[in-house]
This record gives structure tokens, C-alpha cells and sequence, in this order.
């Protein structure tokens, strides 16, 4: 009883829910020229992996249903060390400044008063942060749910510099295309599923892959030369932008297939430590200011989760996992036994592993902060693939913005007007008779939902107010 007791993990602060399974990644086209790395060369070539899906949003226990990114995290086994891949089902991000990251989950997940969804601060910090809304754009088309885990794409999103073995770089943006197609569910559709079958992404895998229906995804990259990057009229590591039509070209690399099941899901899946900082000779990674904060940030939030021995837990572990790092919180495995702990030695201790063949040169990207709308009227007028889709985005805009407080409705109107007259007017219509239909219907029910607060802070039981520091009213700022 006493072991029952402590059970419980803290769950991952977000992508909480998920499931996963294991497979292998098979090389079906020479890439050697353009990069090194061991897993994607030799033609046939089979890597094992672990896949895990997740909602970003949803607690442990949550609705697979909701509208919002998913992920998609690959961990190949490769004979260099690990290489994950940690994908969303859209292709942009929703800001450049890894310290964003706290204020966009906190003001997505749960209010933390009424421990609701609160689309008041969603669409409040999306018109805060124009920038979000690229992301968001996606997310409320038919994006937003795909129709299960089988039938969407993952995107690492990330530019990444590739080298090859004459260390000559190429950057590239990694894409996971869905064999079985891609295909979505409605928001009306996602409410009837939800109402009997909550877990429905995570039964729809499991009952294919235990049917012998093995989901697969092709795995291409685009690609650019040093020169391209620097003679493209836009930023082509911004996170938050696709890469512009006939500025690119695209190269498919090999298959990935989920073949197994986990027999454990504590043990393979929630155990799992998926780290994009875990790359691989020939895989550099992206050099934008983004990727430098979640370097850290993956291995942070799985210390204080798994514990600072998280990869010495089976499925995180390397092939080859020789090392000097010792000690520690459990599990310390073999503790590398009576092998030598320091380096260098003279008693055949491992080789601490240098790619002489990394580019010597660093990039530099220096980023902007200015506000581009173009890419989410570009969404609108072109991704957004007819009218039907477009009918529905607006739907989803009209709809999420009814609960929301007043003030915030009228920014968000303004900016969806900025980015197409044609779209502010459509979301404006729709949301005046939703509003209505949703005032009638709310006067009729017995036990209305909660008017969510408007926060303000500090609250009156919150701690005492510091008098005024002395003489502060007089420093400027010139
Ligand atoms: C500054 C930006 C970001 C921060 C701070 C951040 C932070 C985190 C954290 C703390 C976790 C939980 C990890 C765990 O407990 O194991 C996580 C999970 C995840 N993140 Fe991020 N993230 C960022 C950006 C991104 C981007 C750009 C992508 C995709 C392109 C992404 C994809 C994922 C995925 C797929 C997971 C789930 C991992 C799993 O399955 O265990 N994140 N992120």
C-alpha cells in the first residue's frame, strides 16, 4: 500500500496526454550529400524508434478532442546516440522568444481560478501578441483536430543546418507526410466522439497497429544552400513563418513505421524523455534563438519529472551509453561498474565522441521583432484551400470568440480586419448572431456556466502592498 501511495508522477507541464509505440525508420533514397548522420544513410537501412503523440493542452486523463496542437516526438535509436525529433501537426510556430513560452501555456490551459478553458485569455494574448496568431490561424482550421494520430503530418518546425562528411552545410526544414492521407474531424464531430469515446486517438493506434495495420509516414526534408538562406526576402528560421513557394526544393529521406505496441505505458511512454537537444554528426540543429532556449528547457523540466538520471531509464537509453557521468538519484543501471570515471585514462575508458567534421563556422541569426501580418492573410487566401474550409475556420473563430469579455472581442475584430477586410467582416457577423443565440440559450438554462473573471492582480487577499520606493517617481528612462 505504502508503494501505491507514491504511485504518481508530476505529469509533463504540457503534452500531458498522449500514447506512443515503437518502430522502425527505414532509409529509401541517398541523402549522403547531404548529410552524414549514420540513421539516414545506406538505402534499407533500418533504425529503431519510439514514437509518442500527445494534445498539448490536456491533462493526464484529458479529452483527445479538443481544438489545439498535437504532438508527434521520435526518438530514433541511432548508433551515433539518440535523435529526437519533436514535431506539432502544423508547420509554424506560435512565437520566436523561448521566455514566451510561460505566458502563451498559462494563458492556453486552464484559468486558474475556475479551472476552465479560458478563451478570454487566449484571444487576449493572441491580440497582446499578433505574432500567435499564425499558429492559432492553423489550429482553428481544420488543422485543429485531425481525424486521430494516424491521419496527420508532424513538423519539427525548426530550420536545421545538416552537414555532410566534407562538413558542407545545407538547412532544411524536416516534414513526417502521413501515408495513411491526411483528413480531419469537425468541431460538431469531435463533440458527438467526445461524448462516448474521449481516448479515441489513443484507441484508434493502438487497435490499427494491434490489427496489423501499421501507420506510416514518409519522412522528406526542404532544403536550402547557405546561399539561398541569405538571398531569400524573408527570415527563413523564422519559426512562425512557412518557407515561401520556389525558394526551396524538397528531398524525401525514407519511411517511419509503427510495427509494435508498448506492453507498459508507464514504463515506455510516460517515462519518456523526448529532448530536441539530443542530436546526432551530420544533424547540427537549428541555430534561431528559440532552439537555444529549449536546448535547456527539455532537459530542466525532465530533471525535475523523471529525475537527473531520465536517460538512464530504459527507453530513453542510447545504444551506446558509455559515459563518465556517475551516481546520482536511481536508476544508475550499472553505475558503468569499475570502468574508469575520469577522462583521459590509461585503463581504456570511452572515447568522448568529437565530430571533426561540424562546420567550423557559426551562423549567426539575428532576429526581428517586427509584426507581419502577410503570412496569416496569406493562410486565409491560400492554404485555406476553398470556401468550405474557409467557412468553417470562420466558424471556429466566431465560436470561440463568444465567450470571451467584450473589450478583448473588439480587438481581436480589429485584427482579424487588419489581416483581410473580407475575414474580420464574415467572423464579425457570425459572431453577433452566435452571441445572441448564446444569451437566449443561457437565459433559458437553469444553472448557467461561471462568467469567467476578468483578472487583475494583485488581488485583495494577495500579500500586502509595498509602499511606494522612495524617490522612484523620479528615475526616467531616456
Ligand atoms: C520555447 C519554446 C518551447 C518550450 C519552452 C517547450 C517546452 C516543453 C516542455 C517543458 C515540454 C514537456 C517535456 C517533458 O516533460 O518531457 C514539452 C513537450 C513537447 N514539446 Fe515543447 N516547448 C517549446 C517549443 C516547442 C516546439 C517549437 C515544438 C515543436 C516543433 C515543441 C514540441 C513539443 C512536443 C511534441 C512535446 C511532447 C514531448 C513528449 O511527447 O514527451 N515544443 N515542451
Amino acid at each position: 500500500m505504502l508503494t501505491f501511495d507514491g504511485e504518481r508522477i508530476p505529469e509533463r507541464v504540457v503534452h500531458a496526454k498522449g500514447t506512443g509505440a515503437f518502430g522502425y525508420f527505414e532509409v529509401t533514397n541517398d541523402v549522403s550529400k547531404y548529410t552524414s548522420a549514420d540513421v539516414f544513410n545506406g538505402i534499407g537501412k533500418k533504425t529503431p524508434l519510439v514514437v509518442r503523440f500527445s494534445t498539448a493542452l490536456q491533462n493526464i486523463g484529458g479529452s483527445d478532442l479538443g481544438r489545439e496542437l498535437r504532438g508527434m516526438s521520435v526518438k530514433f535509436y541511432t548508433k551515433e546516440g539518440n535523435l529526437d525529433l519533436l514535431c506539432l501537426q502544423m508547420p509554424v510556430y506560435l512565437y520566436r522568444d523561448p521566455i514566451f513560452f510561460l505566458n502563451l501555456v498559462h494563458a492556453f490551459k486552464r484559468n486558474p481560478q475556475t479551472h476552465l478553458f479560458d478563451f478570454t485569455a487566449q484571444w487576449d494574448l493572441a491580440t497582446q501578441r499578433p505574432v500567435i496568431n499564425h499558429n492559432f490561424f492553423w489550429t482553428l482550421a481544420d488543422y485543429g483536430i485531425p481525424n486521430g494520430y494516424r491521419r496527420m503530418d508532424g513538423f519539427p518546425i525548426h530550420t536545421y543546418e545538416i552537414s555532410n562528411k566534407n562538413g558542407e552545410r545545407h538547412y532544411v526544414r524536416f516534414n513526417f507526410r502521413t501515408e495513411q492521407g491526411f483528413s480531419a474531424i469537425t468541431s460538431a464531430q469531435a463533440a458527438e466522439i467526445q461524448s462516448t469515446d474521449p481516448d479515441y486517438f489513443n484507441r484508434d493506434l493502438y487497435n490499427a497497429i494491434e490489427q496489423g495495420n501499421f501507420p506510416a509516414w514518409k519522412l522528406e526534408m526542404d532544403m536550402m544552400t547557405p546561399h539561398d538562406i541569405q538571398n531569400v526576402d524573408y527570415d527563413p528560421f523564422d519559426v512562425t513563418r512557412l518557407w515561401k513557394n520556389g525558394t526551396f526544393f524538397t528531398v524525401q529521406i525514407g519511411r517511419l513505421v509503427l510495427n509494435k505496441n508498448v506492453e507498459n505505458q508507464f514504463r515506455d511512454i510516460e517515462q519518456g524523455a523526448f529532448n530536441p537537444g539530443h542530436l546526432v554528426p551530420g544533424i547540427p540543429g537549428p541555430p534561431d534563438f528559440l532552439f537555444r532556449g529549449r536546448r535547456m528547457f527539455y532537459r530542466d523540466t525532465q530533471n525535475y519529472r523523471l529525475g537527473r538520471n531520465h536517460n538512464k531509464i530504459y527507453v530513453n537509453m542510447p545504444l551506446y551509453a558509455k559515459t563518465y557521468v556517475r551516481d546520482g538519484r536511481p536508476p544508475t543501471r550499472l553505475n558503468m561498474k569499475n570502468a574508469p570515471n575520469y577522462y583521459s585514462n590509461s585503463f581504456n575508458g570511452p572515447i568522448p565522441y568529437v565530430d571533426e567534421k561540424r562546420p567550423r563556422e557559426k551562423l549567426q541569426v539575428l532576429e526581428s521583432n517586427a509584426i507581419d501580418l502577410e503570412p496569416l492573410s496569406y493562410f486565409y487566401n491560400h492554404i485555406l484551400e476553398d470556401e468550405a474550409h474557409r467557412q468553417r475556420f470562420i466558424e471556429n473563430i466566431f465560436m470561440s470568440l463568444v465567450p470571451v469579455t467584450p473589450p478583448v472581442v473588439q480587438r481581436a475584430l480589429k485584427l482579424l480586419n487588419l489581416i483581410d477586410r473580407d475575414l474580420g467582416r464574415r467572423v464579425r457577423i457570425g459572431y453577433e448572431v452566435a452571441l445572441a443565440q448564446s444569451q437566449a440559450e443561457r437565459a433559458a438554462q437553469a444553472t448557467p456556466p461561471p462568467n469567467l473573471p476578468i483578472r487583475n492582480f494583485p488581488t485583495a487577499e494577495g500579500p500586502p502592498e509595498h509602499p511606494p520606493t522612495k524617490g522612484a517617481h523620479s528615475i526616467r528612462i531616456l
